[in-house]
This record gives C-alpha cells, sequence and structure tokens, in this order.
C-alpha cells in the first residue's frame, strides 16, 4: 500500500523509463512525479519540494557526458530542502556514478534496474532524510554536564513542546545551532523539517525571495517558481541564525510575516498561510539587540518569546572535559587512530585555557591534537592553542575578548549576568585584525603537515584545497589567502558572515581560514 512519505521526482527523458519508474514507485510510496527535461524537472522540485529524485545524467538526446545531470544535482543541493538525489546511470558509467555520490548524490543505481532494488534504493533515501529514531533524549548531542548547560537543557526540555518563539544567545561557537537543533528535536515537530538559514550571508537584493519565495516571472531572473525558506520549512522549524546582521528594511518585511502568520511570494497575488516555529540565535551583545538602530523592538519582541544564553566555555569550565574527551574519541575514530589518553597536565591546562572561539575551537583543536599528536598521549601543545595565560586579554579577541567568570562557578545560563556584559567585550564576532596568537603556532590541523612535507599526505583536513603546490610557492598562495581575508574582514568590518559572502566562502570554512592563519 502507498505510504506519505513525500514526493519522488523522476528525471529522465526517455519517458518509458521515467513512467516505469513512476508506476512502480507510486504504488509503493504514494506520490511519484515525472519531468523529461531540465526546466520541468526545476519547476516541479520548486512546487513540490520531494524528499527524493531520481536523476538520469543525459537529458538531451545525443548527449552523453553526464554534465546536465551533474549541474542539475548541483541546483537540487543549492536548494533549501535539498531532497535525496539517487543517480540513475547506464552500466558503463560507474566513474560519473561516482562523482555524483562525491557532489552530494546519496546514491545510484544502474539502468535497467531491478524493481526491488530501486525501491530499496528509495526506501533507504526516504529514511535518511527521517528525524533520528529513538533518541531519548533530544538533548543527547550537547555535552557538558556543568550546571549552566544542565539548566541549558532543562530549558530546551521544557521550551520544546511548546510552540514558543526561542531566541538563542550567545558567542560565537558557544552551539546555539546545536541548541536550536535540540529544540526542534525536543518539539512536536520533530518529524518535520530542521531548516537552518544564516541571515548574515543573504545577500540584501535577494532576501525576500530567499525568504519567502517567487512565482516564476516575477523578476529577470525568476526563471522558475521558487519556494521560499518559510514554505520550504512547513510543519517543521525555521532557524534564522545570525539575526543580528539582518538589514532593517528586510527586518520589517519579517515582521509583517510573523504578525500576519502568512507570506507573499515576490509576484503572487494571494499570501499563503505559514506554518513553522520560529527559533533564532544572534552572536549580538545584548546591548547591541535592544539598539533599536540596530535591531526593531517590535522585531525582537516577536521573536524573542524565550530566551536561551548559552555561556561561552570559559564560564562553564566543568564542559572542558567531556568535551576534550568526546571530540578526541571522535577524531581518532575519523582518521582511524588508536585511542590515547590525555595527560594529566595537558588537562588541567586545557581547562585553565580561556577559549575565545569556545566549544567549536575545542573541536578543532582536538582534530589537530589528534592529527599531530606523535606522543603516547596527548600534550598541551598539541592542541596549538597557545600559551594558557595569553588568552585573557590576548590571544584571539576576534570573538568577544572579555574573560570574566572564570571559575567553575558556571554562569546562569539565563538572568542577567551569563553572556556579554563584560567591558571588554566587543560587540558580535567583530573582529580585531590586530589580535594576534602569542607564541602558538601559525598553522593549525592539517595544515602544518602539509606546509612542512609538501602535499597530499596528511587526511584533508581543509576545506577541499588538499592538494597544494609544495615550498615557497605555497608559501605565497598562504600569504595572498591571509591578506585577502583580512582586507575582507577589515571591509566586512569584522562581521564573519559578511566577509565570508564576500569571499564565496561558507562561515565554518571561513573560521578554519581563521585558525589556520592565526587571525
Ligand atoms: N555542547 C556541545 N557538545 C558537543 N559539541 C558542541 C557543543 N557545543 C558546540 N558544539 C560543537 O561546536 C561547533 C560550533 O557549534 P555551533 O555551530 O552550534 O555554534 P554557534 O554558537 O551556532 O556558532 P556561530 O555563532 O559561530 O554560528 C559545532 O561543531 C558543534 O557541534
Amino acid at each position: 500500500m502507498a505510504s506519505d512519505a513525500g514526493t519522488i521526482l523522476i528525471l529522465d527523458d526517455d519517458i518509458d523509463v521515467a513512467c516505469a519508474a513512476q508506476l512502480l514507485l507510486r504504488r509503493r510510496f504514494g506520490k511519484a512525479l515525472t519531468a523529461h527535461d531540465a526546466a520541468t524537472a526545476r519547476e516541479l522540485a520548486g512546487m513540490h519540494m520531494p524528499a527524493v529524485v531520481l536523476l538520469d545524467f543525459n537529458f538531451t538526446p545525443g548527449r552523453t557526458d553526464g554534465r546536465e545531470g551533474l549541474e542539475m544535482l548541483a541546483w537540487l543541493r543549492a536548494q533549501p530542502q535539498p531532497p535525496e538525489v539517487i543517480a540513475m546511470t547506464a552500466y558503463a558509467d560507474v566513474p560519473l556514478a561516482v562523482e555524483a555520490l562525491k557532489l552530494g548524490a546519496g546514491d545510484f543505481i544502474t539502468k535497467p534496474w531491478e524493481n526491488s532494488r530501486l525501491v530499496a534504493a528509495v526506501e533507504a533515501a526516504l529514511a535518511r532524510r527521517a528525524p533520528r529514531p529513538g533518541g531519548s533524549s533530544a538533548t543527547a548531542d550537547l555535552m557538558g554536564d556543568s550546571a549552566a548547560m544542565r539548566e541549558v537543557k532543562a530549558m530546551i526540555e521544557s521550551v520544546g513542546p511548546t510552540e514558543a518563539n526561542v531566541m538563542i544567545l550567545g558567542e560565537n561557537g558557544v552551539g546555539k545551532e546545536l541548541v536550536a537543533r535540540a529544540v526542534h528535536q525536543a518539539s512536536r515537530r520533530a518529524h518535520g523539517q530542521f531548516l537552518a538559514v544564516d541571515m548574515g550571508a543573504l545577500p540584501e537584493t535577494t532576501v525576500e525571495s530567499e525568504l519567502f519565495g517567487h512565482r516564476r516571472g516575477a523578476f529577470t531572473d525568476a526563471k522558475e517558481a521558487r519556494a521560499g525558506r518559510f514554505q520550504a520549512a512547513r510543519g517543521g522549524t525555521l532557524f534564522l541564525d545570525e539575526i543580528g546582521n539582518l538589514p532593517l528594511a528586510a527586518q520589517a518585511k519579517l515582521l509583517t510575516v510573523l504578525e500576519r502568520r502568512e507570506v507573499t511570494p515576490i509576484g503572487a497575488d494571494r499570501a499563503e498561510p505559514i506554518d513553522v516555529r520560529i527559533v533564532s540565535a544572534t552572536n549580538l551583545e545584548e546591548a547591541r539587540l535592544f539598539d533599536a538602530s540596530v535591531f526593531r523592538p517590535d522585531l525582537l519582541f516577536r521573536l524573542n518569546t524565550i530566551v536561551i544564553r548559552v555561556p561561552p566555555l570559559r564560564a562553564r569550565r566543568a564542559d572542558i572535559e567531556p568535551l576534550l574527551r568526546h571530540y578526541i574519541a571522535f577524531y581518532e575514530s575519523q582518521y582511524g587512530k588508536a585511542p590515547r589518553s590525555i595527560d594529566g597536565a595537558a588537562i588541567e591546562q586545557l581547562r585553565a585555557y580561556a577559549w575565545p572561539g569556545n566549544v567549536r575551537a575545542l573541536r578543532h583543536a582536538c582534530e589537530r591534537a589528534v592529527i599531530l599528536g606523535m606522543q603516547d598521549s596527548y600534550r598541551y601543545e598539541d592542541f596549538g592553542v597557545g600559551p594558557v595565560h595569553s588568552t585573557a586579554t590576548g590571544g584571539d579577541t576576534r570573538r568577544l575578548g572579555g574573560a570574566t567568570g572564570e571559575t567553575d562557578g558556571d554562569a546562569a545560563a539565563h538572568g542577567t549576568g551569563g553572556y556579554g556584559t563584560s567591558s571588554t567585550a566587543s560587540g558580535g564576532d567583530a573582529l580585531r585584525p590586530a589580535g594576534g596568537h602569542g607564541a602558538g603556532p601559525a598553522v593549525m590541523g592539517g595544515e602544518a603537515l602539509r606546509s612542512v612535507g609538501g602535499h597530499g599526505t596528511g587526511p584533508a583536513t581543509g576545506d577541499g584545497d588538499a592538494v597544494r603546490p609544495a615550498g615557497a610557492d605555497m608559501l605565497r598562495l598562504d600569504a595572498v589567502e591571509r591578506e585577502t581575508i583580512a582586507a575582507a574582514l577589515a571591509q566586512a568590518n569584522g562581521n564573519i558572515s559578511q566577509a565570508a559572502r564576500l569571499l564565496g566562502l561558507s562561515r565554518a570554512a571561513l573560521y578554519r581560514k581563521l585558525e589556520k592563519h592565526g587571525l
């Protein structure tokens, strides 16, 4: 019997092949649509947001290079709610299938297929999209048992099941997105989408179309209708990350949507009701957030029904050791390394370190130690974080410099003192280019291996730049990269999201590069 598992879209220019798949899959899974060319596929994908796409790789007669399929795959992967893609290739095209897998397809089948194999592939694709089963607790991914973390987790468990909008506050890298995901998992919407949007990275000119969607032909580039993030997250949770970076004009539009609980896609004549729970996050200090010239108070009022403050790591030092153990084990397994213990003195020093980059930096430091550590146990130097005591005022001053609350007392997760009250704290993720890393190594993770040994011998921990020229050329390239990043940061006034956009990088990729260059 058909189940309502989500729409399946089949793109194949061979009408017989597409229809055969449609008949089979419709019987088993419910809604299955077909398209025979790229334009129709895009149109259908925009309108129906399929859960799974079966993708042939050549849809123009005579084409055999698979480029069309790879382009379509990239387009599908870039959608606000990307479907699982199953590549369909001819038997001889295994290299193409491998390329498709590298580009994000979840599976491939060869034509002609066995029906049972096709059904199994679609079932597996649907299972990959389903929320993680069991997980007795929505907060299972949040390591740390400090008083502050316990308070954060208790809030998640109590506000999760409500429909209240939640705003999460905290410095960069403290785990705001993880908290947002936990709120979603604890909610009645857990079976629906958790859709994250980096508001700081949306170009101002397209904010409206990205969030609310557009109809075909609504403006010059609108070649197909496209659902916005509000529609894509229907039934689920929309996570508006870096909300503090949203320009004031876009804030006004967002406010209208939240007040009316409906969106009108650009070019549409009717509004559509929205069905999303809004969770937002920002690293702005509260003083800035309450400044009406930065953030509209009426919008803030809509968003912050419940506020969860995630304290910086230095204010909950009891979490440092469990986090270290967790991420060391994680990277040992990822890199196939034998488990090693952490030297007792190293744990003490790592607990005393100020962790200006919070959990994200701790995670990177563990990855570095696993790759570079040469002793029987991990030593403090393996983590590449610089001298313990340089960090309270110097070190990485990029993200909030204040080292207040540096006791095991664990600042309260909410209330007034938990976040950003230090007079030395800089606004948001403002970057001070002059802040160096003291005596810490200038390279992080696998980059160090590559600078010494040429290229390609260590695990590729960077951002896809595993193959690099050796020696002087590489040093020059690194210097150019560093300068380019510094210039972009200066131009963006230290705003990480904007700098990432200028550089064409994701924020995560930019963070890695900042750490690599000691910026
Ligand atoms: N309590 C935690 N347990 C395990 N991992 C964590 C925890 N907190 C954060 N992390 C990890 O640290 C990294 C940064 O977390 P996350 O992206 O949620 O932070 P953020 O506050 O949203 O950062 P930003 O403000 O820069 O977007 C992620 O890799 C995340 O998995």
